[in-house]
């Protein structure tokens, strides 16, 4: 008798699975008959989209990376449109092909995408459902919040992340990357994983600049930190969220992902409190971290401990993952430009004495290496941006326009830009001279709007310049101490990554550092490199 009503139950669960099942696969259905005419009624080009996969048929079976697939699409229909439409699966989103157009976006025409498409999901996660499921720190960011909340949250930042802030923090930071040093020196390896020693100098640098901890990252190689633990675990969590929000309606819907898992809201929300009640009690502790800056104008900011967490938790999320990424990346074409690594190595060594922060932000060669490995490999490669005010846009000079409405999303594809032939000659190849100052900089480009690793307008990264100090510190210390070499097992091409949050190339960036011992440091001057 039980086992009868226990087979019933089960029929019944099944039967609902399946009620659901098709339920979601109606919806989904519908969505796409709804939405699959719907540039191709307005006047926009676009690829044939495909049941499900959208415009990325490729992506979807794991062929390729999507921006390798958008990349296709740029380069066929560039010379002809202004912008396509693309079906994100069901989702039609407006691609822009024309880099005057995404000016026009991200600066003249900013108030009417003013928000970032992720605000939309991160809310869904905030607002209705189960209240185990609100997220906290994650909605402290600027990137995620919009209209006076985004202002606010921008204004908090702009102090911490200022210029004399950074030149204070560069004592440190030297300090960081000679640990880095020291570290590498102490494996017995002959190669290591390139992109595991930046993240453990991010980490290192984020941690004394936020929270003024020391991190003892650089103890053991085997081993994580608490801190390392909970950034990793925040990237994969958002990496599960970000894909999770572009399956079908109603699964989103049943099963909203965090973008932040929960237990690392708790862990930095207690450490907030733990340093906070530190300081009260010993006012001799603070120092000239963001916690005790955030402590300072809590009161004028009428910031609460939440809001304080979740800056943290920000300048962590949004600076450790992509200045390593761009260490490393950098560290690959070095190793596999032997003619560029000695070029700045000579430049580096051109001055005996210790270099000040701004003597070493102005190394121009130092950060042509830096701005071309931000052109090959942008850690976000495209910007979503809502369009909250109905506008109309040219979509090719054949008198063809797009009315675009609130609600409706374009994406800003800076790869493609990077990596265009018309832009850059030879795209693919590792070649800093090309932002030299005598051919107008990287100014030149970003004026042309299509160097855009930091994209632009008003939602500009605001940590550009603290990237840039971390990462030039960081590749100054380590070409100097070492010669970077590829090893057999470094990836030879770019072919990316398929299932990363940021670019990345595909693999391990595996490298050989061989240490240049100081009593035999005999560097060719520049001068005798001119050749190069
Ligand atoms: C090489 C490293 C970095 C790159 C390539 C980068 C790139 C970007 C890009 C492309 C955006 C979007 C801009 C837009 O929507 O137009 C952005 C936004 C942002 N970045 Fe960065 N970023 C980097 C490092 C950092 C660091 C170190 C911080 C802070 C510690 C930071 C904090 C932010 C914040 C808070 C936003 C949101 C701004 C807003 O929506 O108003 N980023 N970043």
């Amino acid at each position: 008798m039980e086992m009868q009503k226990f087979k019933k139950r089960i029929a019944l669960h099944f039967n609902l699975l399946n009620i659901i099942g098709n339920f979601d696969n109606c919806i989904s259905l519908s969505y796409l008959t709804w939405h699959f005419d719907y540039w191709h009624k307005q006047n926009v080009k676009g690829p044939r989209p495909q049941l499900f996969k959208g415009t990325f048929p490729k992506s979807f079976a794991g062929q390729c990376s999507l921006i390798e697939e958008l990349h296709e699409i740029y380069i066929k229909y560039k010379t002809c449109e202004r912008c396509v439409g693309v079906f994100s699966r069901h989702v039609p989103k407006l691609f822009i092909l024309d880099p005057v157009l995404a000016a026009e976006i991200l600066t003249n025409n900013f108030t009417k995408f003013r928000v970032n498409e992720s605000s939309k999901w991160v809310k869904k996660l905030v607002n209705k459902y189960t209240s185990s499921r609100v997220e906290r720190l994650r909605v402290c960011s600027p990137f995620v919040s919009s209209g006076e909340e985004w202002r606010a949250r921008r204004s908090d930042l702009a102090p911490i992340l200022s210029i004399n802030r950074l030149r204070s923090y560069y004592e440190s930071m030297l300090e960081s990357a000679d640990q880095l040093v020291c570290f590498i020196e102490r494996q017995n390896c002959t190669y290591l994983n390139a992109k595991e020693l930046a993240n453990r100098y991010t980490i290192h640098v984020m941690s004394k600049f936020i929270w003024g901890i020391e991190d003892k990252i650089f103890e053991n190689i085997h081993q994580k930190t608490p801190l390392h633990r909970m950034a990793d675990n925040m990237l994969e969590q958002a990496l599960k969220c970000v894909s999770s929000y572009e399956k079908t309606f109603s699964w989103r819907i049943l099963r909203p992902i965090r973008f932040f898992p929960k237990e690392t809201d708790v862990f930095f929300q207690n450490l907030i409190k733990m340093l906070m009640n530190q300081r009260e009690e010993s006012p001799e502790k603070r120092t000239n971290d963001v916690v005790s800056h955030l402590i300072a104008i809590k009161e004028k900011k009428s910031l609460n401990d939440e809001q304080i967490a979740g800056n943290t938790t920000t300048l962590l999320i949004d600076g450790f993952e992509t200045v390593a990424v761009v260490v490393s990346h950098c560290l690959l074409l070095l190793a596999r430009n032997e003619r560029v690594q000695t070029k700045l190595r000579a430049t580096l060594n051109e001055n005996e004495r210790v270099l000040s922060y701004d003597e070493l932000m102005n190394l121009r060669y130092l950060d042509q290496c830096i701005q071309e490995t931000l052109r090959l490999f942008p850690p976000l490669t495209t910007l979503f941006k809502l369009c909250v005010e109905s506008i109309t846009i040219k979509v090719n000079e054949s008198g063809k326009y797009v009315n675009l409405k609130a609600g409706d999303c374009v994406y800003i594809s800076s790869y493609s830009f990077h990596h265009d032939a018309n832009y850059f000659e030879y795209p693919e190849n590792f070649w800093p001279e090309r932002f030299n100052e005598e051919l107008g900089g990287a100014k030149k480009f970003r004026e042309m709007g299509v160097f855009l690793p930091f994209g632009d307008g008003p939602r500009m990264c605001p940590g550009l310049k603290l990237a840039l100090s971390e990462i030039k510190v960081a590749i100054f210390k380590l070409v100097k101490n070492f010669i970077i070499t590829p090893t057999e097992n470094t990836r030879k091409d770019n072919r990316l990554e398929i299932n990363s949050f940021l670019l990345s190339v595909k693999d391990c960036i595996e490298l050989n550092f061989h240490k240049i011992p100081k009593d035999t440091q005999t560097f060719p001057s520049v001068k005798s490199l001119r050749w190069l």
